[in-house]
């Protein structure tokens, strides 16, 4: 049996039901903190704890280039991928510092560039070609390069050992590879998904939306078939990041998920296996346009709209403080009996 078939854990419902009382106890009004005591219940449930916490943050990059680059639908270069691997490595990318900030334990996975690289200390070599195929032409990839980048996804999760994990990615033009897998899987044209990624004009922007169409005809993917659809139109990256989210909610990770790279893939999972749905923590709501749809198909709310569309888990690792100041209020605040508080009368 592959790991894939693995079923997924539940989450403790008796930590459910004493966080649940726990935050009915404290010194507020119920319900007056919103969705930070949801939060904390859920992470409670997740944790399998009456006290979550959010000490250790496990954040890790998959990096990947993608064949329809060579269609003209990105504003940057091919080259831009590996470059940012090496800006990962030497602290300069927006998630580095964020990591930094967050005393997150980073890892930046490099699945395969079409630059050649340097060893670069910090940056696995998981190559597992220069890039996808150019998914207007060809499927994405074959069987064994999607199974293979689903496990280096799971291999990240195996070796987490964190409070929660979040997945990010990097790879120019992978917003169309993430644009198409959406339209398959939500049976929805690319004129309604697809958006400017890096930040094309009007007139690629309707060019990414026809190489889109057209791939779309040409492989006629079966919704009902998620990981076969992530084969045809994914990226190695999207695949890791699945693979990631299968496994985490095999082994009871939180997950936090970023943007609508990391949404589409949290998507594909979600449908390959709908019970992961309650390890499943939404960070943020991209700027980018087909993020909507994904996240009422996920059906879930994002923590935060601050109009973010870059990727690289940036959105996600913003939401870690509030995850962070949930865990702490439900953990500290007094409770009415102990702050001798009298309780509602009406
Ligand atoms: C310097 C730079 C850093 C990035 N970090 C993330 N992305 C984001 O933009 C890319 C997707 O957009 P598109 O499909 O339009 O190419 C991905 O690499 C994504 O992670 C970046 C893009 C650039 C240019
Ligand atoms: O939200 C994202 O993940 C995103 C949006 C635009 C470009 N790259 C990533």
């Amino acid at each position: 049996m592959s790991w894939l078939e693995q079923s997924i854990k539940s989450p403790c419902e008796q930590s459910i039901l004493a966080a649940n009382n726990r935050q009915q106890q404290l010194t507020k009004p119920p319900g007056s903190l919103g969705q930070l005591e949801t939060l904390a219940i859920q992470l409670a449930g997740l944790q399998a704890s009456e006290t979550p916490h959010i000490d250790t943050i496990a954040i890790s990059i998959f990096a990947a280039d993608h064949g329809i680059a060579e269609e003209q639908v990105s504003a940057f270069p091919q080259a831009v991928t590996a470059e940012m691997i090496r800006n990962f490595a030497h602290g300069g990318a927006a998630i580095s510092v964020l990591a930094k900030q967050l005393n997150a334990n980073l890892r930046v996975s490099n699945l395969g560039t079409v630059s050649e690289l340097e060893t670069i200390a910090g940056v696995e070599d998981n190559r597992l070609a220069a890039g996808t195929a150019n998914f207007s032409k060809a499927p994405a990839m074959t069987e064994e390069q999607c199974q293979q980048a689903l496990a280096i996804g799971k291999k990240h999760i195996d070796q987490a050992n964190a409070d929660i994990f979040i997945g990010g990615e990097m790879g120019i033009a992978n917003t169309t590879s993430a644009t198409a897998l959406a339209c398959a899987l939500l049976q929805k044209p690319a004129s309604v998904l697809t958006g400017p990624g890096t930040g094309i004009n009007h007139k690629t922007l309707r060019h990414k939306q026809a190489v889109i169409e057209a791939a779309l005809d040409l492989h006629q993917a079966n919704p009902e078939q998620p990981l076969e659809c992530l084969r045809l139109l994914g990226g190695f990256e999207i695949a890791a990041l699945t693979g990631a989210f299968i496994r985490g909610a095999q082994v009871g990770m939180p997950l936090l998920v970023d943007g609508f790279i990391a949404s589409i893939a949290a998507l594909t999972a979600l449908r390959y296996q709908p019970d992961i749905a309650p390890w499943l923590i939404l960070g943020h709501q991209s700027a980018e346009p087909g993020h909507k749809a994904i996240v009422a198909a996920l059906d879930k709310s994002p923590l935060l709209q601050l109009d973010m569309r870059l990727g690289e888990a940036s959105g996600a690792a913003c939401a870690i403080p509030l995850l962070q100041l949930a865990c702490t209020l439900h953990n500290t605040m007094a409770t009415f009996d102990s702050a001798n508080i009298s309780a509602a009368t009406l």
